[in-house]
């Protein structure tokens, strides 16, 4: 089984991009969920940008946002790809795709079987699935740390290119990726120290025993 590529999700500080970039993660999260700890704001977002070009793909996380928070964040990060974590329908992210000519990644949040199949909605629309955990109601839909039954995604045929999240760190990624054969896999809260901090020793032990 190949090595499983690897996003590192809600990166706020060039130290946390370095620590990404020296650990050859493949991609670099930038939230621009207003209300998530991790969120970045333009600013800093077109500095992590620059820091990170032609280094590591950079992916802007977006719930249910309007065309115009998308169009900024895009402008000032340079964005690479689109991740779309909220309740946006096929057609939104269709839509998205369009708009911005970037490749859109759709997140499918997981409790059960049935919420697996829901990906194939997106056949068309979305470039990318990646599956995360369903969070509580009323809480982050993602970043929460909280992981799914890997077993729900044995046996999983899908059209699109996919990847794994939800409650991935150190411990655990190797094997979530010898249960799910995910080919791409992502963290967020497993690989901070505090809530919103990434920590350069997690992100470098993440990618280790992600690709054991
Ligand atoms: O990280 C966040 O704060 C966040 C907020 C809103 C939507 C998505 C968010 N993060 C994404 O969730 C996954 C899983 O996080 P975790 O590893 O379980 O903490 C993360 O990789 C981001 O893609």
């Amino acid at each position: 089984m190949p090595a499983p590529r690897i996003k590192l999700c809600g990166l706020t500080d060039g130290t946390a991009l370095d620590a990404a970039i020296a650990a050859r993660a493949d991609y670099a999260g930038f939230n621009f969920f207003p209300s998530s700890p991790r969120f970045l704001a333009p600013a800093l977002a077109a500095e992590l940008g620059a820091r990170a070009a032609g280094r590591i793909g950079r992916v802007g996380v977006f719930v249910d946002a309007a065309d115009a928070a998308i169009a900024e964040a895009v402008a000032a990060a340079q964005l690479d790809a689109i991740q779309l974590h909220g309740s946006e329908t096929p057609q939104r992210a269709a839509e998205i795709r369009n708009r911005f000519g970037l490749p859109v990644w759709r997140v499918i949040g997981v409790a059960k079987g049935e919420d697996v199949a829901k990906a194939a909605a997106y056949a068309g629309a979305a470039d990318f699935i990646l599956f995360d955990a369903k969070t509580p109601k009323g809480t982050l839909p993602g970043g929460m740390g909280l992981a799914f039954d890997w077993k729900l995604l044995a046996g999983l045929k899908i059209a699109l290119p996919w990847g794994l999240a939800g409650g991935l760190n150190p411990a655990n990624v190797a094997e979530a990726v010898r249960l799910t054969g995910a080919p791409l896999v992502d963290a967020a809260s497993g690989i901070e120290s505090a809530l919103g901090v990434k920590d350069p020793a997690l992100i470098a032990a993440f990618c280790g025993a992600a690709r054991a």
